[in-house]
């Protein structure tokens, strides 16, 4: 693989003796990962049933290294959202997050939403998690893993970090800021990174990190814990930023960042006026641990009293009349009833996370859970709600074999045979949800979503 050279010359100088093997570390394969879901499935429920070979990421519970002939992407269990595939050195970044059930989490830069479904599965279904990505695109693809890994709890937002500061004054008990980098730790995964590379962009990147963190340290709540990541080795991205940033901001402290065999720390001396602490930082090197290149930096901000903020709480949407189809549909077709604050856009109908604030003027693709469809004189529940629904929430499941004919013919989006009662029926694989289909005269109709359909295949 052809490298930089002015990139090439940097890192000699600053590895040295360890340069040659950093350098052959390039020639070998990278490390393929997947993280289990546990909003979907246990770990040790899905190493029961999962076809493929493999074996534990040291610092991450959920996360596995998987055989260089499987299939993980195109198989049903990752259309069922239980499993994210995700480079193993990326997990160690959710794993510090470390968020509880019930706090209120922002992740910042967060397309594709890899570390957002890592925080999301710890989180499980409590508390409010922000997912915010400003290029629309990946904001959408954002969204779409949110929905996929049947997560409830989380509103998806297309905003620069600056707009989002205004609305969430020290709000967040913990941010996760895996900043836009020059990715030099990606070269091997990505080499679209590796074209772009040049000192002006490391530059412009750090200085990009520096704003983005302004923003996360004003959303941050008092005690609240700040995660920096980046996947490159630059210093002026990873001990630099967190260098400067900490110099502004004496009202944050570096924190002891765990380490497990084979992670390296953060280097004071490759930086001008190194922040205490930042030995305390991580540093993950390809030459040194199975996966690519990643810096991460644990902050906690000081304990004290914030000045009073006014607070406009996001306003449900509670016209019962309007609910009516929904509410049938809940008891007919299932054994629990999702309810709380509802909002509705357009005809599409949420549950708001709770503690939400409002979101007039934002740009908002998921408002969080997205329950279905207020038709005339009918609901139709989305693909979000079976995915994140568990068998015994429904009345009427029909579970079929990973392998089975059956299963590929569903997702193709054909019809298939069904016993039992009209109605809808979560279309499980394995018993995990994968979609609803409508059984009418023994004929299950597909509504596995168009877009997603195995066509091809
Ligand atoms: C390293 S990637 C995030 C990866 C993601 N956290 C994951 O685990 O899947 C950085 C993201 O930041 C976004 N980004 C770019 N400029 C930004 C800015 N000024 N503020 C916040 N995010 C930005 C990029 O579009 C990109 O999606």
């Amino acid at each position: 693989m052809q490298l930089p050279q002015l990139f090439l010359d940097k890192m000699k100088d600053l590895l040295r003796e360890q340069y040659a093997a950093f350098v052959a570390s390039y020639e070998e394969e990278k490390a393929r990962g997947l993280r289990v879901n546990p909003l979907k499935a246990p770990v040790r429920d899905f190493l029961r049933i999962a076809p493929f070979e493999l074996t534990e990421v040291p610092w991450v519970s959920e996360g596995f290294y998987y055989g260089k002939e499987d299939r993980p992407g195109k198989h049903p269990y990752h259309e069922a959202g239980l499993i994210y595939i995700q480079e193993p050195s990326a997990m160690a970044v959710g794993a510090l997050v470390d968020p509880r059930p019930g706090e209120t989490v922002l992740d910042l830069c967060a397309a594709p939403g890899g570390k957002t479904t890592h925080l999301a599965g710890r989180m499980n279904g409590e508390g409010l998690l922000v997912a915010n990505e400003p290029h629309p695109a990946r904001a959408k693809i954002l969204s779409q893993n949110v929905e996929r890994l049947g997560v409830r709890n989380a509103v998806v937002t297309n905003e620069m970090p600056d707009k989002l500061a205004a609305r969430f004054p020290a709000f967040f008990d913990r941010i996760l800021v895996d900043a836009p980098c020059s990715g030099e730790g990606m070269f091997r995964k990505d080499p679209d990174a590796c074209a772009e590379w040049s000192p002006e962009h490391v530059t412009m990147c750090a200085d990009r990190q520096l704003d983005i963190l302004e923003s996360a340290a004003k959303m941050l709540k008092p005690g609240g814990r700040l995660v920096y990541s980046t996947c490159t080795f630059s210093p002026e991205e990873n001990e630099g930023t967190i260098s400067r940033f900490a110099e502004r901001h004496p009202e944050f402290a570096i924190e002891d960042a765990q380490a497990y065999e084979g992670f390296d720390r953060g280097r004071a001396d490759w930086t001008a006026d190194a922040a205490p602490g930042i030995g305390e930082t991580l540093r993950l090197w390809p030459h040194r641990i199975r996966g690519e290149g990643h810096y991460a930096a644990v902050l906690r901000k000081a304990d004290g009293e914030e000045l009073p903020v006014r607070r406009k709480h996001a306003k449900g949407f509670n016209d019962l009349k309007a609910l009516k189809d929904y509410f049938s549909f809940a008891d007919e077709a299932l054994t629990v009833t999702p309810a709380g604050e509802f909002t509705l856009f357009g005809d599409q109908l949420y549950l708001l996370p709770s503690g939400m604030l409002s979101l007039d003027q934002l740009k908002v693709v998921r408002p969080g859970w997205h329950l279905g469809t207020l038709k005339k004189n009918r609901f139709e529940p989305s693909h979000a709600l079976a995915l994140s629904l568990k068998g015994d929430e429904v009345r009427n499941r029909l579970s079929l074999p990973a392998e089975s004919p059956q299963m590929l013919a569903y997702l193709k989006g054909e019809a298939l045979e069904a016993e039992g009662p009209k109605g809808w029926r979560l279309v499980e694989v394995d018993g995990y949800s994968i979609g609803w289909g409508k059984v009418a005269d023994g004929t299950l109709k597909n509504h596995f979503p168009k877009g997603l359909r195995w066509t091809g295949r």
